[in-house]
């Protein structure tokens, strides 16, 4: 069944053109220019999805091995930057802490000119992770860490940064899969953001600012994060069943369901969900998975509402020791590859995005004098 792609929120109208991604084209569910995200997810490092979609083509293994090489020597933080993050209160919302991260950084290392774009896009891939778990070690543990780990991996840094040694090699792989199934959506709302900001030829450092508070709400990637509030809250798929239906009756939202574009499934969904449901069994888990697969099951059968990418990601970043509020985060430090790629796309092509309004408000009127006015 097709979803109907008109109405309200643009939907259904071609903004711009891409090379990058197609998304809820029949055949396959999503491709990375033209590779389909499943064989993506099988078969590779995170490392070489950034580099296919920043680069334009997968890298050879000497290309793979300086390319994880440069991006390992970048983890670093500068002091200015670090002092700032020291001044963030550990209540505030680790998506701000690294909106506010990319901005600081974007007074550090300015991009002069777009011939800096891969570079600066680069730095931030590198050391996005040191950003928010510097914040994070100091403001909740008080210990100020050591950013620059030789972890061979993006995703593998920053669980040894969180936790304080190397993962297993389950965790690192499945680190790589969540991060290739964020990294590219052709135009979804955070992309969009930095497409419009790029499209003003602002500098990269803004364009990523604006789609990171983009990201943050709950109805984009801040899901994963509500999706995991709600399966917490159940105690049994029964438990869940029950609860679920009234939810349902009173027509509330249920976070991590539902997807702009695509109509039946979301193809992120079976491939994270399986290696949750892998992590389950690792940890031992006999509630958070079978409550998730039942919330799956009442949202189909009552609804024909299925899992987006975020629903499983909630459980299987839990199961992995990771607290609930850097889910969204961990959508940044992936989803920066695609943003970074559209800001080029965008500049090698660019008009100002600027569309027009339809007006819904008063005809044209005189202004009263101040002791005429209501
Ligand atoms: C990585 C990502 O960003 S994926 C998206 C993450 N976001 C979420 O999981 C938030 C929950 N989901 C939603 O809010 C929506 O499904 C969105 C924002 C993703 C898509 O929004 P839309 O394209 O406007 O939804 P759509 O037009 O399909 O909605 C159709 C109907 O289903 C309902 N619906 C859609 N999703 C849900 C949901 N998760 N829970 C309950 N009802 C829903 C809508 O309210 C709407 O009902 P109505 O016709 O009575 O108003
Ligand atoms: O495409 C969308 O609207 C949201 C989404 O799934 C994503 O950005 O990954």
């Amino acid at each position: 069944m097709a979803k109907v792609l008109s109405g309200a929120g643009l939907r259904g109208q071609v903004a711009g053109k891409t090379a990058l991604s197609t998304v809820g084209v029949s055949g396959s569910g999503l491709t990375y220019r033209g590779y389909d995200v499943k064989d993506l997810a099988d078969k590779c490092e995170f490392e070489e999805v950034a580099h296919l979609i920043l680069e334009g083509d997968l890298p050879n293994e000497t290309q793979l091995r300086d390319y994880k090489a440069s991006l390992k020597s970048m983890r670093g933080l500068p002091q200015a930057l670090k002092d700032v993050l020291e001044r963030i209160p550990s209540d505030a919302h680790p998506m701000d802490v690294l909106r506010t991260g990319c901005s600081m950084l974007g007074n550090l290392e300015m991009e002069h000119s777009f011939e800096q774009q891969s570079q600066v896009t680069d730095r931030m891939l590198a050391c996005f992770p040191s950003i928010i778990c510097y914040w994070y070690r100091f403001s909740h543990d008080g210990v100020r860490i050591d950013v620059e780990t030789d972890d061979d991996s993006i995703g593998a840094h920053f669980l040894h940064l969180l936790h304080g040694k190397k993962p297993s090699a389950l965790f690192e792989k499945v680190m790589h899969v969540s991060l290739i199934l964020y990294a590219e959506h052709e135009f979804n709302a955070s992309t969009f953001t930095a497409r419009v900001c790029a499209s003003t030829l602002s500098d990269m450092h803004s364009c990523i600012t604006g789609a990171i508070g983009s990201l943050r709400g709950p109805l984009h990637g801040g899901a994963n994060e509500a999706a995991m509030e709600l399966i917490e809250s159940f105690t049994s798929p029964e438990h869940a069943e029950e609860e679920m239906m009234g939810k349902l009756a009173r027509k509330e939202k249920i976070m991590g369901f539902g997807h702009a574009i695509y109509s039946d499934s979301d193809p992120r969904n079976a491939i994270i969900k399986h290696w949750s449901e892998k992590l389950s069994h690792e940890v031992g888990d006999t509630v958070l998975y079978p409550v998730s697969v039942r919330c799956e099951e009442v949202m189909w059968r009552e609804k024909k509402l299925f899992c987006n990418a975020d629903f499983f990601h909630a459980s299987a970043y839990n199961f992995m020791q990771i607290p609930t509020k850097l889910f969204t985060p961990i959508f940044v430090m992936s989803r920066l590859t695609g943003w970074a790629a559209h800001v080029m796309e965008q500049r090698a092509d660019n008009r100002i995005i600027r569309p027009s309004a339809e007006y819904t408000g008063e005809d044209i009127r005189e202004v009263p004098a101040m002791d005429e006015r209501a």
